[in-house]
């Protein structure tokens, strides 16, 4: 486990951070000039902070109180930047084997062929820097990385110099990474990556952490939703393949109650599910006769105006141990009297397969 404390100066910067990451994909997200980056740098060794504590499991990394600072060369962490920054006169796997020296003997980690398979990097191995893709840069980048065999990875926005395309190929390598096991920090500005791949979700603005805690938890949280964007607020939830019907559709039950997804999955699969509050239709008897299938039962929790010019609120539903959020206007919240226990019906107009990999 990472834990972070930290309070440094720098330009416009007053960063005082405070927040825990546990295994898994913890996501530092917040605007342009948050201090992310800095973070980062600070727990990676590259920027020695004014103050603070930094722990990665029993090892004090830094601690101004007792003048420990850690070298960056004794941390044991691997670091992907937003530019892949191979060497480029090594070729790729020479930037492979100069990751591989930098791993301890007895350090424990996947080893060359696993990370080669984990990346899919095996037929790269021959070629020059020069004639890689950005995306396969970026995977040599995090295959360098991996092969240190380090404690944490750091990535600092890893996909943010690619298209759209790219990304998308390299998403699923990246979920491999994650269900090594190994924790990830991973610094990025799109909700939809991090609903992908986070498990815990610290939210940074100004230099101070504004929420940290699961990721579930946060992405329907009323107070956070316009830190989201228009279309990011809402909810994740997961559920686990029922079985096949024979029309076609794949039955998944969650704490909520049953839904149903277009395309085939392994049954017993667990599969993270992304609700956006803008696909969400609140109704206080449970509908018939619609051509939505996908209807889960709730109270609602809290409902909260979005913001001062908008006629609109977030009504955040507690379905079982999950939590779903609207986004409704003032007519509908008037129309249908929701307050806070009222029981409800949540109409999910669409509801996208965001992790196809078992939880690990
Ligand atoms: N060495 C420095 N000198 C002056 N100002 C600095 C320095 N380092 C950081 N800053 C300031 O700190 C702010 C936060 O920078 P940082 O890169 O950590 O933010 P960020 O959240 O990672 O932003 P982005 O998402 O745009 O990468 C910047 O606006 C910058 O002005």
């Amino acid at each position: 486990m990472l834990k972070v404390c930290l309070k440094h100066r720098a330009g416009q910067l007053d960063l005082s951070a405070e927040f825990t990451a546990p295994t898994g994909v913890t996501a530092l997200f917040g605007p342009s000039g948050a201090g992310k980056s800095t973070i980062v740098n600070a727990i990676s060794g590259l920027l020695r902070p004014a103050a603070g504590r930094i722990t990665l499991g029993g090892t004090v990394l830094f601690d101004s109180a007792t003048r420990t600072n850690l070298p960056l060369h004794k941390r044991r962490i691997g670091y992907v930047f937003q530019e892949p920054r191979l060497f480029p006169h090594l070729g790729v796997r020479g930037n492979l084997d100069y990751g591989r020296r930098r791993a301890p003997k007895d350090a424990q980690g996947p080893d060359f062929d696993q990370v080669i398979g984990m990346l899919g990097i095996a037929p790269l191995l021959g070629r020059r820097v020069a004639a890689l893709s950005g995306g396969e840069k970026a995977r040599i980048s995090i295959g360098r990385a991996l092969l240190s065999k380090p404690q944490i990875l750091l990535m600092d926005e890893p996909l943010a110099a690619l298209d759209a395309p790219r990304r998308a190929e390299i998403l699923p390598f990246l979920e491999n990474l994650r269900d090594t096991g190994l924790p990830i920090v991973y610094v990025s500005h799109s909700v939809s990556e991090i609903a992908r791949l986070a498990d815990t979700l610290v939210v940074i603005e100004a230099g101070r952490t504004r929420a940290s805690g699961p990721l579930q938890t946060l992405l329907a949280e009323p107070d956070l939703a316009p830190l989201f964007g228009q279309d990011g607020a809402g909810a994740v939830i997961h559920v686990q393949v029922a079985g096949q019907d024979p029309d076609g559709m794949t039955r998944v039950q969650g704490a909520g109650g049953t839904l149903f997804l277009t395309e085939p999955h392994p049954v017993g699969q667990t599969l993270r599910l992304r609700i956006q509050a803008s696909d969400v239709i609140l109704s206080r008897q449970r509908p018939e006769g619609l051509s939505a299938l996908n209807i889960l039962s709730g109270q609602v929790q809290k409902i909260t105006p979005t913001s001062k010019a908008e006629d609109r609120f977030w009504v955040q539903i507690r379905c079982g141990d999950e939590t779903l959020l609207a986004k409704i206007t003032a007519r509908s919240r008037q129309a249908l009297d929701l307050r806070p226990d009222t029981e409800c019906h949540a109409i999910l107009k669409t509801v996208a397969v965001e992790r196809r990999a078992p939880r690990p």
